[in-house]
């Protein structure tokens, strides 16, 4: 119980914004008429019970007259049925994408809100593939909300309904037993309450362990998959490493893990089904036995034992709503356990970077980036590169150098803000304009106009202008194919994706610059030529660059180390002037 009362907290925390939104009006008035129709339909089958009784009736007394007359009534009320079948169907996928709409929206800001995503990837939170919560999560998560809330709403008011027929024959119908009639009023309506609640309990017994075992089946399935698309993703390097023995390898003992949680989803759903099944069997009988005697004995008409046995139906179908639904809610709340998870993974993300003690980003009061006082951490806690007073002075090109894995790259990361681990302030000068390229820039698949200029609009350079660009960077052969759509990330190498990457900086000269290896898969000729390039056409930039080759001295003023001190290293330490170029460091 305790647990039906927190999923449903959750249900309603995550339902409940779409209806306060901006698109409240269309989302409550669609809810509304489908509930008016779900009520509607309840009506119709109360008609339809009471039109059963006269029609079975006129059948037994062969009256001509009225069994003609109720197939017309009948005709009218099956018309209305349908009707509000359809539009029940209807609006509730009307309902259905809007809120989908809205969920995949809220989604997807607080995923893609200030690298939010890339803290949560590294936290490792419970959030697992997000594009299952986004995609799958949520799709289902409004279907399956809606058919439970309307399912339960229908199974409420049918109960009520059918509860005051089955005492009404009762009424008409007394238990008749050994010559005698037993006066237990409603006795129809508590075997029908009796019938349904012990079936409803011992299929919550059953069926209970069903939640954790498709928990865990959809969790173990979007583990596989996601592992097939990491092959697809790095098809080149495993077919050069020739690892598909291994690939396969691992890819089954995935398989087997999403094979071992079935079985033992098969054996519980086998279980259930043989209770479910001899239930809803059990249940063609029941009620007729229990009027049969009434019938014998002459006191009730075939019309009441067809009605009884239809209202007997109805309840207990109503009643054991949660019999029949077991597996979808089961599933339901597997699908709210995980869409919470993805919101509370959300939170963690933006809680992590808004913390006094994690790294903040903060406005400079000179016109330099400064580290006064710089701790960055693993995420695990370990210290890993430290930096005081240090600053990356406006037109000041600075070349850092350390050994691999001292956290050149992660320093980088925390001055772009997106590495929370740690203490201390990265100072920015306010409205500077920063750009990251690492070594393999992200290419977006589509056009390479749309490629190139990314993450800004295509509208926003003209084509002429973006072919200069490519041109500039050694590129020309990329020129005429701008329109062309293509996994850049795949089709281009390393270097060419690399000289992409200096013809997008080119395009949004940003005040700061940093390169982290961004030039490394280049001939040492074509590096030089870019990055007198660059001296050439971003005068304004500071240019700040991570690289191993010696060659990288002469175009930079300034060399610093990232130098170890005990456990870790320290920026700055070592610091020496670079053998700048006069025509290329500035
Ligand atoms: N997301 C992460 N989770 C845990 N550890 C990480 C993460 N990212 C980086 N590290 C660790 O931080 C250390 C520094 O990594 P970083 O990439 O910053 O080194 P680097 O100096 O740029 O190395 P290289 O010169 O080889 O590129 C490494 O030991 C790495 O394993």
């Amino acid at each position: 119980m305790k647990n039906i009362s927190a999923t449903l907290a959750i249900v309603w925390r995550i339902a409940a914004p779409y209806f306060r939104s901006e698109d409240k009006w269309a989302g409550r008035g669609l809810l509304a008429v489908i509930i008016v129709i779900e009520l509607a339909m309840v009506g119709g089958s109360v008609l339809i019970n009471q039109w059963r009784a006269r029609f079975y009736n006129a059948l037994q007394d062969r009256d001509w007259n009225g069994f003609s007359r109720e197939l017309v009534v009948f005709c009218v009320i099956a018309a209305g049925l349908v009707l509000l079948q359809i539009y029940r169907l209807y609006l509730n996928q009307w309902l259905q994408i809007r809120w989908r709409r809205w969920l995949t929206t809220h989604y997807l800001g607080g995923w893609l809100q200030d690298a939010n995503h890339y803290r949560m990837q590294l936290r490792g939170d419970a959030a697992d593939n997000p594009d299952q919560r986004v995609s799958d999560d949520v799709k289902m998560f409004v279907e399956q909300t809606l058919s439970i809330g309307t399912g339960l709403l229908n199974s409420l008011v049918t109960i009520f309904s059918f509860l005051f027929i089955l005492w009404n024959l009762s009424e008409a119908a007394p238990l008749h037993a050994f010559g005698h009639d037993l006066t237990i009023p409603g006795y129809l309506l508590w075997a029908a309450l009796i019938y349904a609640i012990f079936g409803t309990a011992l299929t919550h017994w059953i069926g209970k362990p069903l939640v954790n075992l498709n928990f865990a089946q959809q969790r173990l399935e979007a583990d596989f998959r996601f592992n097939l698309v990491r092959v697809r993703e790095n098809g080149e390097q495993i077919a050069l490493l020739k690892g598909e023995p291994s690939e396969r390898e691992r890819l089954l003992v995935r398989f087997g893990r999403v094979m071992g949680n079935w079985y033992e989803l098969m054996t519980r759903t086998k279980r259930l089904t043989a209770f479910t099944g001899s239930y809803s069997q059990a249940s063609v009988v029941i009620p007729v036995i229990l009027c049969a005697p009434a019938y014998f004995a002459g006191k009730i008409q075939l019309g009441a034992v067809t009605q009884t046995l239809e209202a007997f139906g109805n309840v207990q179908d109503s009643l054991s709503f949660f019999v029949s639904t077991y597996r979808s809610l089961a599933e339901w709340r597997s699908i709210v356990a995980r869409l919470d998870g993805f919101e509370g993974s959300i939170a963690n993300a933006r809680t992590l970077a808004d913390d006094p003690a994690s790294i903040q980003v903060e406005p400079a009061a000179d016109g330099e980036i400064a580290l006064p006082h710089l701790l960055v951490k693993l995420p695990n806690g370990a210290p890993l590169v430290a930096a005081e007073h240090f600053s990356f002075r406006a037109g000041e090109s600075t070349l850092v150098i350390g050994p691999s894995g001292s956290g050149k790259s992660t320093l980088f990361r925390a001055i772009a803000g997106i590495w929370p681990f740690g203490s201390g302030a990265v100072e920015v000068p306010a409205n500077a304009r920063l750009m990251m390229l690492p070594q393999r820039p992200y290419l977006p698949i589509g056009s390479l106009h749309d490629a190139v200029v990314y993450p800004g609009e295509a509208a926003q350079f003209d084509a002429g202008r973006v072919r200069d660009v490519l041109a500039a960077v050694g590129l020309p052969q990329l020129a005429a194919r701008l329109n062309e759509d293509a996994h850049w990330n795949r089709m281009l190498s390393l270097g060419e994706q690399q000289r992409l990457g200096l013809a997008r900086a080119l395009l949004h000269a940003p005040d700061y610059l940093f390169l982290d290896e961004a030039t490394a898969s280049l001939d040492e000729p074509s590096e030089a030529r870019l990055y007198r390039l660059l001296a050439e056409k971003l005068p304004q930039a500071t240019i700040v660059s991570i690289g191993h080759r010696s060659t990288l001295d002469a175009f930079h003023t300034r060399k610093v180390a990232l130098v170890k001190d005990g456990e870790i290293h320290v920026l700055g330490k070592g610091g020496e002037p670079a053998q700048a170029e006069p025509s290329a460091a500035r």
